[in-house]
Parts: structure tokens; sequence; C-alpha cells
């Protein structure tokens, strides 16, 4: 038995196959900017205890197209792990929003599949792109049983003081207006993954995932108390297509005197803005060849970029009452040193000041970037959504077992 997890991100697919009773994966894979050129696919496999990589460079215009890429390599004869796709019991899928009603690891039924597609409009870039995951998997591994993990889950803990919005209740009672708050599978792991490497089970964390999308989280001791998205993934931090926190009157003036749309407005501010609206560019790697050259967009969007992360750790800092350490995750979070550099910068007051050698080293694993004498750690910890999807698909097995 096999379970198969996939994480359709923004920008990206990812997935890895994990025997039933394992933590190491026999295949997994990545698709990268999809939907921008230079798109490409790394599919990587164990077979007959050799590990190989293949590397597809193929344009991949949207997660429907990803989503039968990866179909067809997980059954392709000559590299595939598995003898039969039947031993895939289980399928995984991460899934950004499930409302009021879903946050829950769930088994997907044709009633779950219409609440994630009712809420299509609070999350335009994700849950079409599950949707797809879910029916191509449907397709090719009919007999898998099919499960929900929501982004949504680890925020539940937030305290309603920080989860509603100063409009009247009525709002929040009937439309669900409230924050929900997103990857919140992210932010359990490396929150997870740092108190076990700090040996502090009860720490005060601020964890900052850095991909497509961006957010952070307050976290005391594994629970999470603050968060930075919204009730949609487009509040909070400048993404890569996203603007992140905009004050509420500018819709208002751009409906007023430009007479956009809601849909407009949507399209905007999820998919036309953000690093792509401030340089022409949403994919980092692109910000930061720019940066390099001297570009002064670019110069000014990752100025913007890590100012709007540094007031998020001194809010989080005071929500916490302290802060024991802070941890960069996620693509850019993982890999972008400019990005850490910046945000790091000018924080002594949290005891945040890292080594520059550090930083840009480029090892596999946990990492402390923290000068020698500063206070606080300063953490890059790979994020491994995938693993925590199979754990928790695991968990609902063997409690329906
Ligand atoms: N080596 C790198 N240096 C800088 N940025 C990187 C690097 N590798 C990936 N990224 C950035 O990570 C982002 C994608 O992160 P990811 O977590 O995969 O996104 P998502 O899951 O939101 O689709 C992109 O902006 C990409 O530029
Ligand atoms: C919620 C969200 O923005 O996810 P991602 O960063 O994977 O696009
Ligand atoms: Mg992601």
């Amino acid at each position: 038995m096999y379970i198969l997890v996939i994480n359709s991100g923004s920008s990206s697919i990812k997935y890895q196959l994990f025997p039933f009773h394992s933590e190491e994966p026999l295949s997994k894979g990545l698709i990268e900017r999809i939907g921008l050129p230079g798109s490409f696919l790394t599919h990587t496999f164990t077979r007959q205890g050799v590990e190989q990589t293949l590397r597809l460079d193929e344009p991949v215009a949207d997660h429907a197209a990803g989503m039968r890429q990866v179909a067809a390599l997980l059954v392709r004869a000559d590299i595939a792990v598995l003898q039969d796709p039947a031993q895939i019991s289980c399928i995984g899928h991460r899934v950004v929003h499930g409302g009021e009603t879903l946050s829950r690891t769930t088994v997907i039924t044709p009633g779950v599949k219409q609440k994630i597609k009712d809420l299509y409009p609070l999350a335009p870039l994700h849950n079409p792109g599950h949707i797809k995951g879910i029916e191509v998997t449907e397709a090719i591994f009919p007999g898998a049983l099919q499960v929900a993990v929501f982004d949504t889950a680890f925020h539940q803990t937030l305290p309603e003081r920080a989860f509603r919005y100063a409009i009247p209740e009525r709002f929040y009672k009937q439309e669900g207006v409230r924050v929900y708050g997103f990857h919140g599978i992210s932010h359990e792991y490396v929150a997870g993954e740092a108190l076990a490497y700090l040996g502090r089970p009860g720490a005060r964390l601020v964890t900052i995932h850095l991909g497509n999308g961006c957010s952070m989280a307050a976290v005391q001791g594994g629970t999470c108390i603050d968060t930075s998205m919204g009730m949609t993934p487009l509040d909070g931090l400048i993404m890569g297509t996203r603007s992140g926190t905009i004050d509420a009157s500018v819709l208002i003036h751009l409906s007023e005197r430009l007479g956009l749309t809601p849909a407009e407005l949507s399209v905007l501010l999820n998919k036309e803005s953000g690093m792509l609206g401030l340089t022409g560019h949403s994919d980092m790697r692109d910000v930061s060849r720019l940066y390099a050259a001297g570009d002064p967009a670019a110069v000014l969007a990752y100025e913007m970029y890590a100012y709007r992360i540094k007031k998020f750790i001194g809010a989080y800092a005071a929500a916490l009452n302290g802060l024991d350490a802070i941890v960069f995750t996620a693509g850019v979070g993982e890999n972008d040193a400019l990005t850490r550099e910046l945000v790091c910068r000018d924080m002594d007051v949290f005891g945040i000041a890292i080594d520059g050698n550090e930083n840009t080293r480029r090892d596999a694993g946990i990492r402390n970037l923290s000068a020698a004498g500063a206070r606080t750690p300063v953490l890059v910890i790979p994020t491994n959504e995938e693993l925590a999807i199979a754990r928790k698909c695991r968990k609902l097995a063997e409690e329906s077992a």
C-alpha cells in the first residue's frame, strides 16, 4: 500500500509517493514556474536501489496540464516504481481553502468537491488547481481513497481577537467573514521541526513561509496564535503576484474612479500585483537577477518585500510577548539569501543578526544563521508539506480502520 501526495501551489505542483508505513518517498517531483516561460519538471525515483532524476523542460501552461504530466509519469512503464498503480491506496491532496465547514482532514466525497468549487472566488489561484488534481487522480487511480488536508487547519487555534475583523458581527455569523489563515501545513511542520531542533517545546516562534504565496505565523509552544493571511490568501505579505495588505478604500476608489468590477479587482490584486506588478516578474529568481544588475524597480520591490516581513516580526514578537527564534522556509525563504539578509538587517532590538557566510551557504537540512553572540536563532528549515500530508492521511486511515 502506498500514499501519493499532491501539493498544488500557485506556481507549482509538488508530489511524493510514500510506502504506507515509511517516511522515505519512493518517488517525488516538482513542476516549477507553471504558466511562465521556462517551466520545468524534475522527477526523482528509486529503482532497484538506485536513485535517478529525470528533467523535462516543457511548457506547462496551467495546473491541469501539469497534473496530466505528473499522472503520466507515475504510470509510465519504463520508469514506474510500482508494478501496478492500484497499489496506491490513498491520495492526499493539499487544499488551500475549505471555508467555514472544512478544516479537518477529510475523505473527499462529491459534497466535499462541491464545497471546494464553491470557494473558487476566495482562493482563485488554488482551489481550481486542487479540483484538477482530484479529478485527474480519480480517473487514473479509481480505487484509491481520496483525502483532503487543509491549509487552514493549523490556524483554528487563533483567538477571536485575532481572527475577527472589526465589521458588524453579522458578516462573520452569516457570511463567514473572518481570518482563516493558510500555509498551515507548512507552518505546523516547520514549527515542529524548530521546537525539536531547539529542544524547547514551549518556544515562541515566528515562522516565515516565502513561496510564490507568502505568509507568517506566530506560534507559541506549537500552537498558532496569529497569522498574516486573512479570509483569503491575498492578505499580509507582498507575494509573487499578490499585493498583500492594502487599504480597502483603494478598491472603492478604483471601482468608483475607473469603473473596475469585482472580477477585475480580483485579477488585479491576485494575479497582476506583488513582485510582478512592481518589477514585471513574479519569480524571485528573475527579480534577484534584476536586483543584482541594479534595476531600481527590483531594488525597491525587494526593500518593500523585506520591510513588510520585518513589520510582521515586530507585531508577532509583541503578540507572543517575546521571541525565541524565527524560521525561514519555502522556495524563497530556503533559497534566497538576499531576502534573509534584508529582513534580518537592523533587527538588533529583537536579538536578530545573521552571519553572512552562513546565510549564503547552500547546505541541505536545518541551518542556524545567527551571528556569534546574537540572542535569537534565525533558522532555515526546509518545509515538507507532502510528508506532513502523508502523516495526516495515515492517521485518518488508521483511525477509520
Ligand atoms: N534558488 C532560488 N533562489 C531564489 N528564489 C528561489 C530559488 N528557488 C526557488 N525560488 C523561488 O521560490 C518561489 C516558489 O516557491 P514555492 O514554495 O515552490 O512556491 P509555491 O508553492 O507558492 O508555488 C519562486 O518565487 C522562486 O523564484
Ligand atoms: C496559500 C498559498 O498562497 O499557497 P502557495 O504559496 O502554495 O501558492
Ligand atoms: Mg507552496
